[in-house]
Parts: C-alpha cells; sequence; structure tokens
C-alpha cells in the first residue's frame, strides 16, 4: 500500500515536471521566468537541495557568466536566479543543464526585475560597463551609477534583507550610491551591503606568492582603502606568513596590485576588463557571505563596508562575517611608515569618490 502510494506520487511529480516543460511560455524557454515556479522565500524550490537563493544582476556579461557557472556549482546554493537585459535566456538553458543542485532560472529586462529579486538571501552585482585602455574607472560613474541605483530600488524593493555584494564599478561610489538608495527607501543595513574588493586580495596573494616562491594558496594579504589606484593599499608589512621584503620588492609589488585591473584592461585591448579572475574572486567572497549566514565561525574577509576603522564612511578592510552579514569590522593593524603615507594619499582619493557616490542620490 505504502510502495504503490509512493509510486504514485513518484509519477505524478515526473508528469509535472514533464508538463511543466512541455507548456507554452511567453519567454519561449522553459526555464525562463515563470510565476508557477517562483516560491516564497521559506519555501524550498520544485527539486533543490536546502540552500541559499542567490541573484545575480548583469549575469549575462563578461564576468556575469562564469560567475552563474561558479555559483551553479556552490552546494550552498539552492536556487540562482539570472538576471539582464540581454541574453539570459541563452545563459540560463546552457547553465542549467549542469547537474548540480541549485535550480536555476532566468528572468530578461526590467519588468522580471521584480520577480528575479524576491525571496533572495543573496545579490551579486556585476552589471555595468567595463573600462577601456586610457580609462579611469571613474569615467564609467555616469553609465554604472545609474545601473546601480535602479538594481538596488529594486533590492530596497523585493528583498530587503538580503546581502548584497557589488561588483559594478567604480565600487568606491557605487556602494556609497546603494547605501543612498537603501537609507531612502527606509531598508539601509550597514551589516548587508559590501563592495566585492576580492579581486586585489586574490592579485596580492598571487603577486606575493611568485616574489617569496610560496603556492599563493598559502599567502594571505590584507589590502584595504578601496577598489581603484592608490586607494587600493596592500598591507606588506602584514603578510601572512609573515615574510620581509626589500623596498624595491615593497615598490613592485605595491605597483602591480594597484594597477592589476589595467593591466589585463590593456592586455585586452579594448574587448572589456578582467571577467574571469573576477568571477573566481567574486565566487569565493560570495561563498564566504553565505558560509557566514549559515553559522560558520571565522569567515573574514576583506570589503569596501560602511566603516569607522577611519574617518572615512566607506572603507575597505579584513571583516568577520556571520549570520546577519558583516559582524565585526577589524582594526587596521600596525602600519609601516609606507603604509602610513599610501593611507594618507588613498584616503583623500576615498572622500572624493565616495562624495560623489552620495550626491548622485541626494542632488
Ligand atoms: N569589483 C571589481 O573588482 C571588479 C572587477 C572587474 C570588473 N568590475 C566591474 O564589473 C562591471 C561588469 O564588468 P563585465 O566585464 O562583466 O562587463 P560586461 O559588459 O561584460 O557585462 C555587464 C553586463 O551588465 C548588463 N547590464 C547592463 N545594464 C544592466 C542593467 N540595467 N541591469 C542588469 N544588467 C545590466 C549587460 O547587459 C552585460 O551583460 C564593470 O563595471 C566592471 O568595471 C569590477
Ligand atoms: O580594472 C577594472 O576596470 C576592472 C576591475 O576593477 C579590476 O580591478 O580588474
Amino acid at each position: 500500500m505504502e510502495q504503490q502510494q509512493q509510486q504514485g506520487a513518484t509519477a505524478a511529480r515526473r508528469m509535472a515536471t514533464l508538463a511543466s516543460h512541455l507548456r507554452p511560455h511567453p519567454a519561449s524557454h522553459p526555464q525562463m521566468e515563470d510565476a508557477s515556479l517562483l516560491t516564497g522565500s521559506n519555501c524550498r524550490a520544485k527539486g533543490a537541495a536546502p540552500g541559499f537563493k542567490v541573484a545575480i544582476l548583469g549575469a549575462a556579461g563578461g564576468i556575469g557568466q562564469p560567475l552563474a557557472l561558479l555559483m551553479k556549482m556552490n552546494p550552498l546554493v539552492s536556487v540562482l536566479h539570472l538576471y539582464d537585459v540581454v541574453n539570459t535566456p541563452g545563459v540560463t538553458a546552457d547553465i542549467s543543464h549542469m547537474n548540480t543542485g541549485a535550480v536555476v532560472r532566468g528572468f530578461l529586462g526590467q519588468p522580471q526585475l521584480e520577480n528575479a529579486l524576491t525571496g533572495m538571501d543573496l545579490v551579486i552585482i556585476p552589471a555595468g560597463v567595463p573600462r577601456k585602455p586610457g580609462m579611469a574607472r571613474d569615467d564609467l560613474f555616469n553609465i554604472n551609477a545609474g545601473i546601480v541605483r535602479t538594481l538596488c530600488e529594486g533590492i530596497a524593493k523585493c528583498c530587503p534583507n538580503a546581502i548584497v555584494n557589488v561588483i559594478s564599478n567604480p565600487v568606491n561610489s557605487t556602494v556609497p550610491i546603494a547605501a543612498e538608495v537603501f537609507k531612502k527607501a527606509g531598508t539601509y543595513d550597514p551589516k548587508r551591503l559590501l563592495g566585492v574588493t576580492t579581486l586585489d586580495v586574490v592579485r596580492a596573494n598571487t603577486f606575493v606568492g611568485e616574489v617569496i616562491g610560496l603556492d599563493p594558496r598559502e599567502v594571505n594579504v590584507p589590502v584595504v582603502g578601496g577598489h581603484a589606484g592608490i586607494t587600493i593599499l596592500p598591507l606588506l608589512s602584514q603578510v601572512n606568513p609573515s615574510c620581509s621584503f626589500t623596498s624595491e620588492e615593497i615598490k613592485y609589488l605595491t605597483s602591480r596590485i594597484q594597477n592589476g585591473g589595467t593591466e589585463v584592461v590593456e592586455a585586452k585591448a579594448g574587448a572589456g576588463s578582467a571577467t574571469l579572475s573576477m568571477a573566481y574572486a567574486a565566487a569565493k567572497f560570495a561563498d564566504a557571505c553565505l558560509r557566514g549566514l549559515r553559522g560558520d565561525a571565522g569567515i573574514v574577509e576583506c570589503s569596501f563596508v560602511a566603516s569607522q576603522v577611519t574617518e572615512l564612511p566607506f572603507f575597505a578592510s579584513k571583516v568577520r562575517l556571520g549570520r546577519s552579514g558583516i559582524e565585526e569590522i577589524l582594526p587596521l593593524g600596525p602600519l609601516n611608515e609606507f603604509e602610513r603615507a599610501g593611507l594618507e594619499k588613498a584616503k583623500k582619493e576615498l572622500a572624493e569618490s565616495i562624495q560623489k557616490g552620495v550626491s548622485f542620490i541626494n542632488k
């Protein structure tokens, strides 16, 4: 009797799956946004393992696509929403065939933004234009500021408690923009808004590993300040494992880390900026946020966040992640003279970039 009931339930589920794939669909693709497949934040999606719900905004882009692939591979993710203004049907179909746990759904264009965001635990934003040779990140402000504002208005409305990871440049301004949007909406929680600076740490670990002859996975370099040129401040005096550098090495490493983005922009010669290493870095950071949400202890990453570590309202430094997002902002630790001088220069530029973002929303 019990066995017959089980067989009946299995057959019904298989029929429903088949029907959902055969049903004519407005977006002409079975994996695209469909109200019948959307679940509340407490429900488990059809066929999904327990886990977190993650949205990527700008998912069809150079970063978005490999990031979608990496998040589909993350066992902590049960539902993955891919939103963009172009090409999400193809990216969604492609990624959804991976036999990993997360259920993937695509959302195309502004009318589908709210469905993309509803019920999300983590929203990652790589939407926006990238640099071309000769440009500074700040040259992207005019286009990307408006994109980030619109997306954050959607977050405030549809998933105000989500952790938000901002990748879109200029990060030193887009994070303050996001904060101002959330303040206006009455949903701002500084513990849940994080600018992604992980690529600076990833690069620093790689370049320092090369110089000292260590596997980069065994190296940890804190990189503080912000995410543009001289605001990127690697603390080479605090490298773990502890090591010393000549002054030539310090100059070389600092400059290479600060200009890592430009190195890629120039090598790509007009075809964009870092996408693959960035997707790796973003996936690493998102995984840390999810492990924090799960309640894992001792998760520490550098990130550009609302901060009292300096007199500036935002600053990148080590933060401890937990169930509520940022649980602690760690102090900078002792800086040497070279780093103190770098910090003063960084703060001047950072203050202007932060103010530019704040004024954009409050003009
Ligand atoms: N934080 C970092 O360390 C870091 C590193 C690399 C790149 N970036 C930045 O990330 C951004 C994206 O870079 P990319 O190489 O992926 O660019 P890309 O042009 O390849 O992709 C951007 C995607 O955003 C989409 N998009 C544009 N407007 C949108 C909107 N309103 N809503 C949703 N999606 C929208 C585009 O359609 C495109 O698919 C750039 O601003 C770049 O400077 C940041
Ligand atoms: O350099 C860029 O424009 C992209 C990104 O900020 C990077 O550091 O690679």
